[in-house]
């Protein structure tokens, strides 16, 4: 049986079409209800629904051996897993952010609110820009406005979070999406994951076959 761990929420429908369109039935999970586990003996498959970054951590601990997880996840908790498919869905991107008065190239220390320390603290650091982050766990967009922070990084997506509070971006950090991990252990041990893999990227056209960790 092969077990897939999948983040539970944003791309979880997305992921399902693709799995659907490459030709599993992915029929049981049409009235999932509060189910987290789901098992298809037919198919020999197993899907777990978690959280982002609980995906990653199913997949290191080999007890999943694939999972589905976007690139923002991986980029903040980098860890021995094998990068395996860009899956093209999850769209979004990392941006600076901030009241259109700011300006974020000064040279001065900056205060950058964010869910995301690492990817923040290393675009700064590569500009020779001093940060203090201040580590928010959702609603960012807020802290310029209200004077906690000067700037933020954060997903966006359609825009609209922005634009609802006032906010320019200043600079694009990096695309998002949702990628493909697996274990390394389990692709050697059981050849049909690669089948697996191989019917996934029929689907998705991607080339991309990345190590990672
Ligand atoms: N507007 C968006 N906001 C956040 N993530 C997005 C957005 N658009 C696409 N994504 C992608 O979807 C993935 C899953 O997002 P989702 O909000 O379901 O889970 P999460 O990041 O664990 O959020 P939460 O902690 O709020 O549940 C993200 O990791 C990211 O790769
Ligand atoms: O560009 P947009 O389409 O507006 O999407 C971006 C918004 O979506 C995410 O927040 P989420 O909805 O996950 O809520 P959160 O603030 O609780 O993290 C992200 O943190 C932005 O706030």
């Amino acid at each position: 049986m092969i077990t897939i761990a999948l983040t539970k929420g944003r791309i979880e429908k997305d992921t399902v079409k693709i799995l659907a369109e490459a030709g599993f039935d992915m029929g049981f999970m049409a009235d999932k209800g509060r189910n987290l586990i789901f098992i298809d003996e037919a198919q020999d498959l197993r899907f777990l629904l978690v959280k982002a970054l609980d995906v990653a951590t199913y997949v290191e601990h080999g007890i999943a051996d694939l999972g589905v997880v976007g690139s923002d996840v991986l980029y903040e908790h980098p860890g021995s897993y094998l990068e395996m498919l860009d899956l093209n869905i999850g769209l979004c991107k990392f941006s600076v952010a901030s009241i259109p008065s700011y300006n974020p190239y000064d040279h001065k220390r900056k205060k950058i609110a964010t869910k995301y320390p690492k990817i923040a603290t290393d675009f700064f650091n590569s500009k020779d820009e001093d940060v203090e982050i201040v580590s928010i766990q959702g609603s960012v967009e807020i802290a310029p406005v209200i004077g906690l922070t000067d700037a933020i990084v954060d997903i966006v997506e359609t825009g609209n979070t922005l634009v609802a509070n006032g906010l320019v971006v200043f600079e694009d950090i990096v695309r998002v999406s949702s990628r493909l991990i697996a274990n390394s252990a389990s692709i050697k041990k059981n050849p049909e994951i690669m089948t697996l893999i191989d019917r996934l990227q029929a689907v998705v056209g991607n080339e991309e076959v990345a190590f990672n960790g």
